[in-house]
């Protein structure tokens, strides 16, 4: 049975939509991943699923539970850490600690096995003030904090953003962690498409609507056109030769190259020609399996050109 459910959820702020339409199920003990850039609705809608805002319309459930009718209980069972740094500067990592365990009429002591592991990182920084920490260690300090009280589901607002790699990397190793030993669902919002590895399932978002629901790998398997990457030596003008090229039907900068689609009838040596045409003839183009990055692209392009 999904754990979480969520029908038809529709948000407006004045004339903004935020949420279009939202509809998804989230299986107990998954780590579930809503990927969109900013603006894409991702705050809404953990913001509506933590009972701290209303939906114009739809509904949603946590573990049985309406997020409208049942908010008390259902803040009871999630764990909720926004996007914005949401601890108190002024008091140390203990205290924090402390103060997030007492809301919820519960002890560090009572559930310290569950955040041991993470806390661990932060112990020697204690007594520090939250606000004195770095990016990394506030961030593992709102997970303890958002898990003191046990909840059976966390949701987590773009935890990474702004954080390192290294540090990113700590923290989906975490997750992980705690889904294996606690059987935790995770519910967790991103916009780095490379994160979508960690996640059992992902829906892109874009403009307040999932444009696509799916593993990773199955996003990536439903990728129909043949992608490509292109280099050479004169990067700065690539991306205009690109654009005029009759055989290129999207291009777009990635990294050090530009990922390249064609129209179904052209291979490398047209690209080759119509690029050497434009004076880039040490262009050098390879064929590439697509990233979540590209589906990405290419769903919202396909999005762009229905409306
Ligand atoms: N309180 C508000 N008043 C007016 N517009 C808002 C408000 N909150 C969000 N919006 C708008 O609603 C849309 C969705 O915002 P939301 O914060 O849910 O997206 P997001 O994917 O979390 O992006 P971000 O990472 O930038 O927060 C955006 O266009 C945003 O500008």
């Amino acid at each position: 049975m999904d754990i979480i459910t969520v029908n038809g959820l529709r948000k407006k702020y004045g004339r903004v939509t935020a949420l279009d339409g939202v509809d998804f199920g989230v299986n107990e003990g998954e780590i579930y991943g809503i990927i969109g850039p900013d603006g894409a609705g991702k705050t809404t809608l953990f913001r509506i699923l933590a009972t701290l805002l209303l939906a114009d319309a739809g509904s949603a459930t946590v573990d049985g539970l309406d997020v409208v009718a049942d908010y008390r209980e259902v803040r009871r069972r999630i764990g909720y850490m926004p996007g914005r740094f949401s601890l108190y500067q002024d008091l140390t990592v203990e205290e924090n600690l402390n103060f997030f365990a007492s809301i919820f009429g519960s002890s560090v002591e009572s559930n310290y096995a569950m955040v041991a592991g993470i806390y661990s990182h932060l112990e020697r920084f204690r007594t520090r003030r939250a606000g004195k920490l770095s990016g990394g260690m506030k961030q593992k300090l709102a997970l303890c904090c958002a898990l003191i009280h046990a909840p059976r589901v966390l949701f987590l607002d773009e935890p990474t953003t702004g954080v390192d790699p290294v540090s990113r990397k700590e923290f989906w190793t975490m997750l992980e962690k705690l889904r294996r030993d606690y059987g935790i669902t995770v519910l967790v919002s991103t916009p780095y498409m490379d994160e979508a590895a960690w996640c059992d399932r992902i829906s892109l978002v874009q403009g307040g609507r999932i444009m696509q629901t799916d593993t990773p790998d199955g996003i990536r398997a439903r990728f129909s056109s043949r992608l490509f990457s292109v280099r050479s030596v004169a990067m700065h003008r690539l991306m205009t030769d690109l654009k005029a090229c009759p055989s290129v039907t999207s291009s777009f900068a990635f990294g050090d190259c530009y990922h390249v689609t064609l129209d179904e009838r052209a291979g490398i040596g047209e690209l080759q020609c119509e690029l050497a045409a434009c004076g880039q003839g040490d262009a050098v183009i390879e064929r590439i399996p697509p990233t979540v990055e590209d589906c990405f692209m290419s769903l919202m392009q396909r999005h762009d050109v229905a409306e």
